[in-house]
């Protein structure tokens, strides 16, 4: 068995970057010493539960945003506060000088960047393609050799933080790729987020993104395994919320979703279904370097039964519900 040391010695550290506190006009403002101006044109791809705040965030910061989503009445609040519209990728990237991507999984994120009227067809020297979904590294790849094909530059840039840091521009951007085009959106990044990391290689940024909501997933199915346990001996669940909060295991989610769980109660920040595929992905992620992950392998069991219960929309939180039936099950046998 390696020491310690020895184990960890040879991963190099990720550059890591807090937001800048300067305004945006200052961003924008020709020769302001040591920061590489925005891109002129941005491009907003998926206007979901994240791409709506985030669009929004560059809308309010003065950026001039051009949008598409699959359905276009997503757009609409955007549109009316001054964002264009294009009727599909392919004529947004085709305008603007960068743009990113914010799509449910790989499968939309290839067919959206590389399909027909796809992001690639606009794309070509000068710009930039930042997709910002949570995918594996094999599709990122995938996109990032489309993209760059054309001529342009390509970053994956996936986030930590759900709706509310992206509605505060509180967001974690986990990027991998176009050193040059990292430097170049940097702006944009800390419009919507609070730090940021550049990781190397295109499949960085994905993995550290899945290792992130592996950890979650679980934390989320132990969470919910004991609220149950704790009513079930006779104990006030929102009691174990506030024990929670204040030691050592305390995180955001437990002290903000607890409560609601309590309620079964699951309004959607982050569905079910997505932190289910993000489990999945983790899954073959190990696999591809042959590490056991028994802990994730049984959350992303749970969370494929809460889906087959038609939870895929609630807000991840809905897992307790699997356990909920199990429990019902073991008490009538
Ligand atoms: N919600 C969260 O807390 C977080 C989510 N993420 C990740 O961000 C990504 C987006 O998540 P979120 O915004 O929550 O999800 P949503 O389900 O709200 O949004 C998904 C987006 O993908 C589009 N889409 C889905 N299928 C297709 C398709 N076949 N063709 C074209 N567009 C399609 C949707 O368009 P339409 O509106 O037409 O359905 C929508 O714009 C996911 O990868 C997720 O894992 C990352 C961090 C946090
Ligand atoms: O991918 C979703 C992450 C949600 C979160 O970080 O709170």
């Amino acid at each position: 068995m390696p020491s310690t040391t020895t184990f960890w010695s040879h991963i190099p550290r990720p550059m890591v970057m807090k937001r800048f506190s300067a305004p945006i006009s200052s961003y924008v403002s020709a020769g302001a010493q040591g920061i590489t101006d925005p891109p002129a044109r941005v491009g907003f791809l998926g206007i979901g539960i994240m791409g709506s705040p985030m669009a929004h965030n560059l809308l309010k910061a003065g950026i001039d945003l051009t949008v598409w989503n699959r359905t276009k009445s997503k757009c609409d609040p955007l549109i009316s506060l001054g964002a264009k519209y294009k009727p599909s990728p392919e004529e947004v990237t085709a305008s603007c000088d960068v743009t990113f991507a914010m799509l449910a999984d790989p499968q939309t994120a290839v067919h959206v960047a590389c399909g027909k009227h796809g992001a690639a067809n606009g794309m070509g020297p000068g710009k930039g393609y930042v997709d910002v979904s949570t995918v594996d590294g094999d599709t990122s790849k995938l996109i990032s050799g489309n993209i760059k094909s054309t001529g342009a530059l390509f970053l994956e840039a996936p986030v930590s933080g759900s709706k509310k840091p992206a509605e505060d521009g509180q967001l974690i951007f986990l990027t991998a790729g176009d050193r040059d085009l990292y430097e170049r959106v940097a702006p944009l990044l800390d419009i919507m987020g609070k730090s940021k990391f550049y990781l190397g290689d295109v499949g960085n940024g994905a993995a550290m993104k899945l290792i992130v909501n592996m950890i979650m997933g679980s934390m989320m199915a132990s969470f919910s395994e004991g609220l149950l346990l704790s009513e079930k001996v006779g104990l006030d669940p929102d009691v174990l919320v506030q024990v929670v909060s204040q030691g050592a295991i305390s995180a955001p989610m437990y002290s903000t979703k607890g409560p609601s769980m309590i309620q079964s109660l699951y309004p959607t920040a982050f569905p079910l279904k997505h932190q289910q595929k993000d489990l999945r992905l983790a899954l073959g992620l190990a696999e591809s370097v042959s590490q056991p992950i028994p802990i994730a392998a049984a959350a992303n069991e749970l969370y494929k039964v809460a889906k087959s219960q038609g939870l895929s929309d609630q807000d991840f939180s809905a897992v307790i519900e699997a356990l909920k039936s199990k429990i019902q099950h073991s008490e009538t046998k």
